[in-house]
């Protein structure tokens, strides 16, 4: 696993945005042979989709040839509701991009039969050859997407009840009320995650620093299923200072010793 420790939100944006548009650039994506990402929803990525979006527009990378597939979606809320996360990705990426509506997935979370539009997100994914990189957030009970605590970590794409936790984290959305917050969610597996090619993970603030903890430092668990990752071959984490928090002085010694090189936001830019 690697770790690299930005200073702040800021900067911990800019790199992770820049490592995926290098990614996507020196894959030389085309029309046969697209590069398939995974996304995650959530204030994590807001400013790595904005650096993105920039890059974008400047050229720097173009998503003409990038096939998305969504971490998760909300059972019962309509596509055009405003806090489902498919107006979330459309308000706050896609519209900006060049990415083609038809290389766009996301889970629907009003599908008649919710198992099958599991099975069938799956074998789409399985269709496209794989997700070659799966961007992602972490609750801070360490859930990834929305497999919460005790998720199996060979799970799939499946149907999740949230926990309360979840529910009052996510009920800022939904005017502070909790009775509006769904209840259930479609969401990618563990095992999902961890079948791509390379897993990338942001973590900010101090609220997740026991999540950070839990996802270097910590056994693998199903309690933190976070820590799948530690399983993983090319598991990257893009934290800042703030989430370093509950990390050993050492753990934290070794990660900015070893990448030092590599932290530099502006050298990240060809
Ligand atoms: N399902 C999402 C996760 O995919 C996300 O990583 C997490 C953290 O959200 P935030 O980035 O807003 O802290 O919350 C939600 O519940």
């Amino acid at each position: 696993m690697r770790v690299i420790i930005q200073n702040d939100y800021e900067n911990l944006s800019l790199w992770a945005a820049r490592y995926i548009a290098n990614r996507i650039r020196a894959f030389e994506p085309n029309a046969n042979r697209p590069f398939v990402l995974g996304l995650p929803t959530g204030s994590s990525p807001l400013g790595t989709y904005a650096e993105l979006i920039r890059l974008n527009r400047e050229g720097y990378v173009s998503f003409a040839n990038v096939v998305t597939f969504n971490m998760d979606e909300y059972v019962g809320l309509a596509r055009d509701h405003e806090q489902s996360y498919y107006t979330f990705m459309w308000k706050n990426f896609f519209n900006h991009i060049d990415i083609k509506a038809e290389n766009v997935h996301i889970l629907d979370g009003t599908a008649k039969d919710l198992e099958e539009e599991c099975r069938s997100y799956e074998d789409a994914i399985a269709a496209f050859g794989g997700i070659e990189l799966f961007l992602g957030g972490i609750g801070a009970d360490g859930h990834l997407a929305f497999n919460e605590p005790f998720s199996s970590l060979s799970s799939r794409t499946r149907i999740k009840s949230l926990t309360y936790d979840t529910k009052v984290m996510n009920s800022r959305f939904f005017d502070h009320d909790m009775s509006k917050v769904p209840s259930q969610a479609l969401t990618v597996g563990v095992k999902t995650v961890s079948d791509s090619r390379e897993v990338i993970i942001l973590v900010n603030g101090h609220n997740k620093a026991r999540a950070l903890q839990a996802t270097i430092e910590g056994g693998v668990s199903q309690s933190w299923t976070c820590s799948a990752l530690q399983l993983h071959p090319k598991a990257l984490i893009v934290c800042d200072e703030a989430a370093c928090g509950e990390l050993k002085v050492d753990t934290y010694k070794y990660f900015k010793d070893i990448e030092g090189d590599n932290l530099s936001v502006a050298a990240m830019l060809k």
